[in-house]
């Protein structure tokens, strides 16, 4: 399970999360909400070692999650992403493997095989010789997700990922979702979008700067927390 303990980033001023805490336990999967700049990128960068932590502690298991990274998987926001560097939807699966089998080593075939089963998984194989800036979206968006499939991660991070996927994306995404879960990993996805799309979570973490509210759709998403959120005016729309 994640354990993170009062939790606070400052960019140099910039007081991008104030003294979060939550606790997620193994096989959930996790929505994270709030307004732009309540700092949910910022809590998941954290999360990955990836912006240095100001206070607090971050603990998968039990222990330090800086010194277990390998166990996590992160797939970012498709606009973070240059779609013009020139590489093969194989070698974007293969590089998840990199880190394990070290560059220069030759890639092993347990690596190949896992590279395969997840670009199968979300129907990509195909296309595996195909230079990732030639696809779509959606299938974009396909291939980070078997990467992360491919590192057999324990804890998995995704940023937006049903932002403009086609319908196809979304179910094997969705479907995704559900088997890691059965399987006992913990997956946070940063989630954009206060609709019907909130029904797919355990529970939900509604941030800004602070932890506004953690607990399920019925609980977080009430026009108390709403308007502490976001302000006045979605209130009506949502709860
Ligand atoms: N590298 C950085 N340097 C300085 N300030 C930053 C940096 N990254 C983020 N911030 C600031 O930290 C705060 C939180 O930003 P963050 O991107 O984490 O929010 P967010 O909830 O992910 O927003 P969005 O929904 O717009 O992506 C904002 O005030 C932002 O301007």
């Amino acid at each position: 399970m994640l354990e993170i303990q009062n939790l606070s980033i400052d960019y140099r001023g910039t007081l991008a999360l104030h003294n979060v805490s939550f606790f997620v336990p193994a096989g959930q999967l996790v929505g994270i909400i709030g307004p732009n700049g309540a700092g949910k990128s910022t809590l998941v960068e954290a999360i990955l070692n990836l912006v240095p932590v100001t206070q607090g502690v971050i603990r998968f298991k039990g222990i330090s999650l800086k010194r277990q990274l390998l166990k996590t998987a992160y797939v970012p926001q498709r606009s973070y992403i240059d779609w013009d560097y020139p590489v093969t939807v194989w070698n974007v699966v293969m590089m998840a493997q990199t880190v394990q089998t070290g560059l220069f080593n030759k890639f092993s075939r347990q690596a190949k095989h896992l590279a395969r089963t997840a670009l199968e998984r979300v129907g990509m194989y195909e296309l595996r010789h195909r230079p990732i800036g030639e696809l779509s979206g959606g299938q974009q968006q396909r291939v980070f997700l078997a990467r992360a499939l491919a590192k057999e991660a324990e804890l998995l991070i995704f940023d937006e990922p049903f932002t403009a996927v086609d319908r196809k994306t979304e179910d094997i995404i969705f479907d995704v979702f559900q088997e890691l879960r059965a399987a006992g990993k913990t997956l946070l996805v940063i989630n954009h979008d206060l609709g019907d799309s909130l029904a797919i979570y355990d529970q939900l973490l509604l941030l800004n700067k602070r932890l506004i509210a953690q607990g399920t759709r019925h609980e977080v998403v009430t026009s108390d927390n709403l308007e502490r959120a976001y302000g006045r005016g979605l209130t009506r729309v949502f709860a």
